[in-house]
């Protein structure tokens, strides 16, 4: 990590961990919003009006926080808005870095070679993980946002003017409802898997498993309809999806959360399928930096042995 805009070295096996060893997820710095005429958003500053290919989306395909917001731009249909830069899936002893794998891209401003540079442009003397994804503003050189909640919410409506679009996947209607059902999905799926990878506490295992399983659960029974929210898709779904495609190729191994897999789950199953079906959505998913990615986290997988994708998986994804 970054400590005063310097790296730390050996950061790998450091994860923050509360003092009952349930791992801690570092809360984000960058949280302006771009907004149709620049005014400020509901956190941050103004001055990030929408403007086409100002703004460029730097992402890990192996993170599902970072795929979050290429779900969203994808579904809103930004692509020709939104550059998009890919780091190499392989986390090195300096974080994430550009370029040397398939599908991983050089930095197309800067040139830098890990993400850490990207945030020491932003501010010289940052403190804290370089995460993605992360949001630049290319004609400010300013870091605009690094939280994929935020990023997955100014995309439903900052470019609408420019793109319009029939797809909400914030409305109004259902604000409440998906404002309620988020901070649940995230603590004990989205981020529930990761305390259960990353703990060095049993309690604090067992504990994150039994989330994962009971989100799983529920999930799968309220699935009467297309999507969580009904017919119609939401950021809920999105945010689901995310950890759904990664689970049984990568979390249910290197994560230990493995009392079953989202196969084992029929409606979750056919959701995850109806999710891929979306347009575009399965141009985000590249099970490869997934699987590279996750078993190259050297503290979990010292010897870096890649597994396969399971059968369901590589036939899901025709791999
Ligand atoms: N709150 C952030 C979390 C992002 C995050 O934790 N990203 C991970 C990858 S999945 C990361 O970049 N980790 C690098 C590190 O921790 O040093 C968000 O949702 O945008």
């Amino acid at each position: 990590m970054l400590v005063d805009g310097k790296w730390m070295e050996n950061w790998q096996p450091v994860q923050k961990a509360d003092k009952d060893g349930r791992f801690v997820r570092q809360t984000s710095r960058f949280r302006n919003w771009i907004t149709p005429d620049g005014a400020p958003g509901p956190t941050g500053e103004g001055g990030f009006p929408a403007e086409p290919g100002r703004y460029r989306l730097y992402v890990a395909l192996i993170c599902p926080w970072a795929s979050r917001a290429l779900i969203a731009r994808k579904l809103k249909g930004l692509d020709d808005m939104i550059p998009v830069a890919v780091v190499n899936p392989t986390l090195t002893d300096q974080g994430w870095r550009f370029g040397g794998y398939p599908g991983a891209d050089e930095d197309p401003q800067f040139s830098a070679r890990y993400m850490h540079e990207i945030y020491t442009q932003a501010d010289p003397r940052f403190t804290g993980r370089a995460t993605v994804p992360v949001l630049w503003d290319t004609k400010r050189n300013v870091m605009v946002n690094n939280e994929s909640a935020d990023i997955l919410r100014m995309f439903d409506t900052a470019f609408e003017h420019l793109m319009p679009s029939d797809l909400r996947l914030y409305p109004a209607h259902l604000a409440a409802e998906i404002d309620a059902l988020n901070p649940r999905l995230y603590d004990l799926l989205n981020n529930g898997v990761y305390k259960a990878g990353f703990t060095s506490s049993q309690p604090a295992y067992e504990e994150a498993l039994e989330g994962v399983f009971a989100m799983l659960d529920e999930l799968e029974e309220r699935l009467t309809g297309d999507y969580l929210f009904g017919d119609s898709v939401t950021e809920t779904d999105i945010r689901a999806f995310v950890t759904l495609i990664r689970f049984d190729a990568a979390y249910h191994g290197l994560f230990k959360t493995n009392r079953r897999q989202v196969k084992d789950y029929p409606r979750l199953t056919d959701y995850v399928t109806r999710m891929l079906d979306l347009p575009g959505l399965r141009e985000t998913v590249n099970m490869d930096h997934i699987l590279h990615g996750y078993y190259s986290i050297k503290a979990l997988n010292p010897n870096g042995i890649v597994p396969k994708a399971p059968d369901h998986i590589a036939e899901l994804l025709s791999l």
